[in-house]
């Protein structure tokens, strides 16, 4: 199996701007050098060439619209977040919900601009209707937990399995994250025995006192 991957979403918080959100990114670089596990950053659009230019992290926009480049205003074009160097992007977040067709046309500007593609879903119908346009991964969210500081490897892993089994009865060849109160290494592996390959968090690191002391937790039962 491929090395597990921990995306850490730094949102809109106030801890994941500037000199913050730097510090993660560092011993987060630092840690995915150090062992065996890949660690990715999904930092605001205003980090992301910063990020690019200064660490070796994958970087992950939090949301992309599905326009190709024209006459748009405002939108985020796939093209503009490759050419300021993200490797990646969250499409249809909890916090940035879409419609079907408009999950569709961004995972497809996505894919042409040749990013890497991660779908969060909300429940297991979901997460086995996006498998159909395969991105790299599915990440089941329960939006109830989410923030919530609750896990969702101890709360609801029914919902993880069963999204893993919703996932790779489509396609066997779509990885499945999972997220939502992840904070420890012991959700962590939870995650990874139900058959996921990896967690995508955001509060447990972000909004912690000590991110380093919480990163090494997160990968010690790897
Ligand atoms: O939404 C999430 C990651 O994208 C999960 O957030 P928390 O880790 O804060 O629950």
């Amino acid at each position: 199996m491929a090395a597990p991957f921990i995306l850490i979403n730094l949102k809109s918080y106030a801890e994941g701007f500037g000199y913050n959100a730097q510090k993660i990114a560092q011993v987060a670089e630092k840690i995915a050098h150090e062992n065996d596990v890949r660690i990715g950053i999904a930092p605001g659009y205003m980090d992301i060439h910063p990020f690019h230019v200064h660490y070796s992290l994958p970087v992950f926009a939090q949301h992309v619209d599905g326009v190709t480049p024209g006459a748009h205003t405002g939108h985020i074009v796939a093209d503009a977040l490759k050419a300021a160097g993200a490797t990646g992007t969250l499409i249809n977040h909890s916090e940035r919900r879409l419609t079907l067709a408009d999950i569709e046309a961004a995972h497809r500007s996505a894919r042409n601009a040749g990013l890497e593609t991660v779908i969060c879903t909300n429940n297991v119908a979901t997460s086995g209707a996006a498998t159909f346009f395969e991105p790299d991964y599915i990440a089941i969210e329960p939006p109830e937990l989410i923030g919530s500081g609750i896990s969702v490897s101890k709360a609801d892993p029914g919902i993880i399995e069963k999204s893993v089994e919703a996932v790779h009865s489509v396609n066997a060849g779509v990885k499945v994250l999972t997220g939502a109160g992840i904070s420890t290494g012991e959700c962590v592996r939870t995650a990874l025995d139900l058959g996921t390959d990896g967690v995508l968090l955001a509060s447990g690191v972000v909004k912690a006192a000590d991110p380093e002391a919480v990163l090494r937790d997160l990968i010690s039962k790897i």
